[in-house]
């Protein structure tokens, strides 16, 4: 553990005058008192109003449903102003030596190191996530930025000999500006796993959070000004549809960056297409997870509640279909929804709490609008799937609904097919291996996929066969940041994570030397 040496709230936050007397005295923050005043758009190292938009956006506290925030969308000129700032620093950061950009992102890593508690109670306030994940959740971003920074000093071309003392060489050079959009679940974390990369290579950034979850993310583009890299260098732009095609449709925009849905992944590449940029697509997946007579049973039920009930399920490669083999099936779901029963819902920031709100009212109501249509097609909820009402009083108004386990599912049933985004878990019988995979694999997704058997051969056997991106052995939804992650098929394509990334966010300079006279045909 990191020791944590700031109070919980930093300076950049303030308490409702009315709670000022009981939390401002704390260092703990509590549920309900939060409210940002603070401008939510960062440009020219510094937080700013939008120099234009019309727009009004409101950003809420699930656990309460208060209004925590009220921002105008950024429009057309602020988003070239931020895209014009990032051009600046551009011309300065990528000219630094990769061991410099190296120092001051391991500088931004440490920070946020220290503020990890700020950080982690932001995150858990503005998305609902249980304070306990919100930590794991920050812990996993500055070790995104460490990681980058490693690779930083050591990214490098190759050197070819060529005929006659004549010689080639490989420089990997930064596209420019990049444009990162972000997803709510994961706000802050899906920031730092685009912009460690991105700045490693020697990229400036323009980041559009979403709009549910627009707070967190403007810490780390203080933090990144505290850290030292040039101003301008990261900059924020608040907004939704948009201001986000502002974004893509930007002539001095070289890459963009994108997770969120499948629907909208589509729309950012048909954008990008216009401008011959590349894109990175993180999108949506419908997992399996594959679970074996002969795995070691609490391992595969663990790993089915990892893979089911992390941040309310709101995580893009959960493993949303269980298939289990017939002969452990009784024992295995016995054991799930006994599990499932005992989570604990509530204020997200108590540490018991190990299941918030969703994220807002509408997707709540999605979801449980995706159960009600599994009841009807047949399936038998074995436990939750409803709304649910804290007993303290100042939850009454949030987002809770109790984790799902649903049985007598078939592979053609929408809670079956569909992505559904919170904690949803749909259990599938299967007998053979053979079957297993094809049944696996009948999906538009290919996020991510698991297997839990004690047959070595076997596991391996199977995640080869996988049509996913991110495969876990006996194991799921660990997220060590030294390993690419991304999709196949309609889940996307580019890889986040990893040395795989560098790829995403460099270009290639071929450089021919002739050492020797030039002959011609002419
Ligand atoms: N693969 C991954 O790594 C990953 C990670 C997290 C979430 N996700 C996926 O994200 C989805 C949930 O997130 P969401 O509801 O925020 O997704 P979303 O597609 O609705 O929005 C994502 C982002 O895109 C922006 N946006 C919306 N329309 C746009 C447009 N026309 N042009 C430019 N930007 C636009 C939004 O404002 C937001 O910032 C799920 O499908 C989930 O699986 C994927
Ligand atoms: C950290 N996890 C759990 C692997 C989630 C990655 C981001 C997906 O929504």
């Amino acid at each position: 553990m990191v020791p944590n040496s700031r109070p919980l709230l930093h300076f950049g936050f303030q308490v409702l005058r009315s709670c000022l007397s009981s939390a401002a005295m704390s260092p703990v923050a509590s549920t309900g008192t939060f409210r940002q005043v603070l401008p939510l758009n960062y440009r020219s190292g510094t937080r700013v109003e939008p120099a234009d938009g019309r727009d009004k956006e409101e950003a809420y506290e699930p656990a309460t449903g208060r209004v925590i925030a009220t921002f105008t969308c950024s429009g057309e000129k602020e988003v070239d102003l931020a895209i014009q700032n990032a051009k600046t620093a551009f011309k300065i950061w990528s000219q630094k030596s990769g061991m410099e950009r190296s120092r001051i992102l391991l500088e931004a890593a440490r920070i946020i190191r220290e503020r990890k508690e700020e950080i982690a109670a932001m995150e858990s306030i503005n998305n609902g996530k249980s304070i306990f994940e919100a930590r794991v959740d920050i812990d996993i971003s500055w070790q995104c930025l460490e990681y980058y920074a490693g690779l930083a000093g050591s990214l490098a071309g190759q050197h070819v000999q060529l005929p006659g003392g004549s010689f080639g060489y490989t420089r990997r050079e930064p596209l420019g500006v990049c444009v990162g959009i972000g997803a709510w679940n994961y706000p802050f974390q899906i920031a730092c796993w685009k912009a460690g990369p991105a700045l490693a290579c020697g990229n400036a950034m323009v980041y559009k959070p979403s709009p549910f979850t627009p707070i967190t993310v403007v810490l780390l583009a203080e933090i990144f000004t505290e850290a030292g890299v040039p101003t301008g260098l990261f900059n924020v732009v608040q907004g939704g549809a948009a201001t986000g095609e502002f974004l893509c449709r930007h002539p001095d925009v070289a890459k963009v960056s994108f997770t969120g849905s499948v629907p909208t992944g589509s729309k950012i590449m048909e954008m990008a297409a216009k401008g011959i940029k590349p894109v990175t697509l993180e999108l949506g997946g419908k997992s399996p997870l594959i679970i074996f007579s002969d795995c070691v049973l609490e391992n595969a039920v663990n790993g089915a509640m990892m893979g089911n009930f992390l941040t309310q399920g709101e995580v893009c490669c959960n493993a949303t279909r269980v298939f289990v083999q017939r002969e452990i099936l009784d024992k295995f779901t016995e054991e799930v929804v006994k599990r499932t029963k005992k989570i604990k819902i509530g204020d997200p920031l108590l540490e018991d709490t190990r299941m918030g709100p969703l994220i807002n009212k509408p997707h709540l109501e999605k979801v449980l609008g995706f159960i009600q249509k599994g009841k009807e097609q047949g399936m038998k909820v074995l436990c939750g799937g409803e709304a649910y009402i804290p007993g303290d009083s100042k939850l009454k108004n949030g987002f809770y609904m109790s984790p799902c386990v649903l049985g007598n599912c078939k592979d053609d049933m929408t809670c079956v097919k569909e992505e559904i985004f919170g904690p949803v878990m749909s259990i599938l019988p299967f007998d053979t291996e053979e079957e297993v995979l094809e049944r696996a694999n009948n999906t538009i997704y290919g996020l991510a996929g698991g297997v839990f058997t004690r047959d070595i051969q076997r596991a391996h056997r199977v995640v080869a066969a996988l049509q996913a991106g991110m495969c876990f052995i006996n194991n799921y939804n660990i997220s060590p940041v030294e390993l690419p992650f991304g999709g196949y098929k309609r889940s996307g394509f580019g890889r986040e994570n990893g040395e795989a990334a560098i790829e995403y966010y460099s270009q290639l300079k071929t450089v021919c030397v002739e050492m020797g006279d030039v002959e011609s045909v002419f």
